[in-house]
């Protein structure tokens, strides 16, 4: 006699033949720019059994050149069998958090000294994203994680660090989901303290340059919207953060062989996307130089656990002042390079580099435009200004004054630049002139 096909297994096996086309429509998905050459189940675990079934499920995407493993959780209650965005189902995941449990090796905690709500409704969030976010009342955010790195999640990990020194600009851990990958605990969800009257940097950002490029005849700090006050302020709280993670997990000095393994990541780094991305071949002599060029930065540099991918989407304007959220690095980077300590002036450079996005992306589809283009330097001047000023006034000793880093900072800031290029190439490619046109400037006009 046959085994009876459980709803659950006839899901799996319709889920696993649609994969390949699904994945790449999905803005999380890491590998669009390349085809998915096939998908293989490695973890299945069964959430709920039927009406309607729920399946937390991890598989290995391979594409020609890796094979990368993603968390997806399915139901045959929709047709595309995407369970992230029905409310109703969601909401399960939380009660299993607040009820400090295991479901067939999937681990449901929440953090010490915390008490979750449970029995309400996950709604996903609407902005695109690197991972899958849900909100729960006013109260909690979960986010899943969608590609996985074996081990503990450095957002997690982060978090969890600064939460304890007290940190606060941070919203709270609250819990976690751990599962295994090729036997090892690894964690594919966090679920944090959610601020729901947070407006994201990047959004009070591009709402002042707006405001600016629609006054012809008024300059960045005679507009309504000006944002230097806020930039200022965000600097003093990304150096809070940084002097928070150096006294949570301490802090070192570079030597000679950590300098030359940077500059020799930067290079690398910057050869791998020159022979995917043509468009930035005419810069690659001048990126090579200012790299090498790092190498000359005078006096000891500091290394410590930092953001790794700060951006003006990074950072939440709430009534108790700026927080960072997204402590994960760079989506696309290697997770050692991701978990390894770096000097903070890269997170710095992010948010240089974000300032630049921020004012240049009005000019996307109108390049001819030179009274645009002129506004748009001026804002990204102003505002790039106040923000090392405010994180000059703040920085603990080690850190300092950015100012003072100019081939470094530089060097980051066109290696973020690069890491750019390949991510609106893979991501969104008519953004590919944003960073391409910054590395021109930077690189044709000399540090600034
Ligand atoms: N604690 C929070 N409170 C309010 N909104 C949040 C919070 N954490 C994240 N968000 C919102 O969710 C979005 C995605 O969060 P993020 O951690 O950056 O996810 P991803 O890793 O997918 O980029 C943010 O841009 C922000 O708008
Ligand atoms: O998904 P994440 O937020 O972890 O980060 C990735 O996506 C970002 C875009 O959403 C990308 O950031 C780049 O674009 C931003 C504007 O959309 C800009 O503010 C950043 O400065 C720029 O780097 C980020 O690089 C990528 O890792």
């Amino acid at each position: 006699m046959n085994p009876v096909t459980e709803p659950h297994d006839l899901l799996v096996d319709k889920v696993m033949t649609e994969l390949p086309a699904w994945l790449p429509a999905q803005r999380w998905f890491g590998g669009k720019d390349r085809p998915v050459t096939a998908v293989r189940p490695l973890r299945t675990c069964v959430l709920s059994a039927g009406e309607p079934v729920l399946v937390h499920l991890v598989v290995e995407v391979q594409q020609p050149d890796r094979r990368e493993p993603y968390q997806l959780l399915v139901t045959d209650l929709v047709e595309n069998y995407d369970a992230t965005t029905e409310p109703e189902l969601t909401g399960r995941l939380l009660d299993l958090i607040a009820a400090d449990t295991e479901v067939d090796g999937l681990v449901f905690a929440h953090e010490p000294d915390v008490e979750l709500q449970s029995g309400l409704r996950g709604r996903p969030i609407t902005s695109e994203q690197s991972n899958t976010s849900l909100v729960f009342g006013s109260q909690y955010i979960l986010k899943l994680f969608r590609k996985l790195t074996h081990g503990e999640n450095p957002d997690l990990v982060l978090h969890r660090a600064l939460h304890l020194v007290g940190c606060e600009h941070i919203a709270r851990p609250l819990g976690s989901i751990t599962g295994t990958l090729d036997g090892q605990p690894t964690t594919v969800g966090m679920l944090q303290q959610f601020l729901p009257d947070a407006v994201d940097g990047w959004a009070m950002a591009t709402t002042s340059v707006r405001d600016l490029m629609a006054e012809g005849d008024l300059h960045a700090d005679e507009v309504g919207g000006d944002f230097a006050g806020e930039a200022q302020r965000l600097g003093q709280a990304v150096a809070t953060v940084h002097g928070d993670l150096e006294r949570a997990l301490g802090t070192e000095h570079a030597d000679d062989e950590d300098i030359e393994r940077t500059v020799r990541a930067m290079v690398t780094r910057l050869d791998t996307v020159a022979e995917a991305v043509p468009e930035l071949l005419p810069y690659v002599p001048a990126l090579r130089g200012a790299f090498e060029q790092a190498r000359d930065t005078p006096g000891a540099i500091a290394i410590q656990h930092i953001h790794g991918d700060l951006h003006l989407g990074q950072v939440l304007r709430t009534v108790q002042g700026w927080l960072l959220i997204d402590f994960e690095g760079e989506p696309g980077a290697p997770i050692a390079e991701r978990t390894s300590l770096r000097s903070p002036l890269r997170d710095v450079a992010g948010m240089l580099r974000s300032f630049d996005y921020a004012a240049h992306q009005l000019l996307v589809g109108r390049p001819e435009d030179h009274q645009l283009a002129v506004r748009a330097l001026e804002w990204s001047r102003r505002n790039r200004a106040a923000f090392t000023e405010g994180y000059a006034e703040a920085a603990a000793s080690s850190v300092g004054d950015p100012r003072g880093r100019g081939h470094l900072l530089r060097a980051f800031e066109l290696d973020k630049a690069v890491y750019e290029v390949a991510y609106e190439y893979a991501n969104r490619p008519e953004w590919l002139t944003v960073p391409l046109s910054s590395i021109a400037r930077i690189t044709g006009e000399g540090a600034r």
